[in-house]
């Protein structure tokens, strides 16, 4: 069966949190793919500051150059809350063939339990689970049957976040690598996040 990954987000935008997070799972996971997923609207956070097609035009740029990124805009297209269970039984549906592993960070990792149909999910696909600074990750604090959906993979901690870049932004501090070139010069050519170039 073909493994693929998916790491699900806002990418409000992507940084360089995501792309490390997604390559670690696909080396020490062997997925033949990685699929990102833009949210249309999340389930447990506010609603992204930029439009759909910009933060998935911007996943398409930083996905580019890789052969097994792919960009995936499911939920964009389904509209409406993302629930992660809608949208693992839509994409079974389609590609029954598939061995899926659910790429997230040690925040999300911590807040399984509250995911909408999280026993259903956990059939369905594997969580693949990175560690990330400023969320301790607690398997054993989680009912045992989300223990056993999960395993860890390393990577170098990164200390960025989407809202960090946000603010960095808004006080008109530099985001220059912290996120991809080709993400930069998509947020500056069409003037996201009201940055400046320079
Ligand atoms: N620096 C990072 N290290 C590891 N995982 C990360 C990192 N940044 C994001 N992730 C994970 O990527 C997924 C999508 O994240 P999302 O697009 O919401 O970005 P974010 O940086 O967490 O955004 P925000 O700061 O706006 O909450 C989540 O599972 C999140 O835990
Ligand atoms: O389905 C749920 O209940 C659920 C709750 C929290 C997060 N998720 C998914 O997890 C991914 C990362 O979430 P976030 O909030 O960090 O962007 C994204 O694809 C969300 O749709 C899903």
């Amino acid at each position: 069966m073909k493994r693929v990954g998916i790491l699900g987000g806002a990418f409000d935008p992507i940084h360089l949190g995501h792309l490390l997070a997604a390559e670690a799972a696909r080396e020490q996971y062997r997925l033949e793919e990685v699929w990102f997923m833009p949210s249309h609207i999340p389930p447990h956070k506010h609603q992204a500051g930029v439009s759909g097609e910009q933060r998935l035009e911007m996943v398409k740029e930083a996905t580019r150059n890789h052969g097994a990124f792919k960009p995936l805009d499911i939920e964009l297209r389904r509209g409406g809350v993302s629930y992660t269970v809608d949208t693992i039984r839509e994409i079974k549906k389609l590609h029954p063939d598939l061995e899926l592993y659910f790429i997230i960070g040690a925040d999300m990792v911590n807040y399984l339990p509250k995911w909408e149909g999280i026993e259903e999910l956990t059939e369905m696909l594997h969580f693949i689970g990175l560690q990330r600074p400023g969320s301790f990750l607690e398997l054993d604090a989680l009912p045992s049957y989300i223990q056993e959906s999960v395993s860890l993979a390393e990577m170098p901690l990164v200390d960025i976040s989407s809202s960090l870049i946000r603010s960095r932004l808004s006080a008109g501090k530099s985001v220059r690598y912290m996120v991809p070139e080709q993400v930069y010069d998509y947020m500056t050519r069409s003037g996201l996040y009201g940055i400046h170039s320079g």
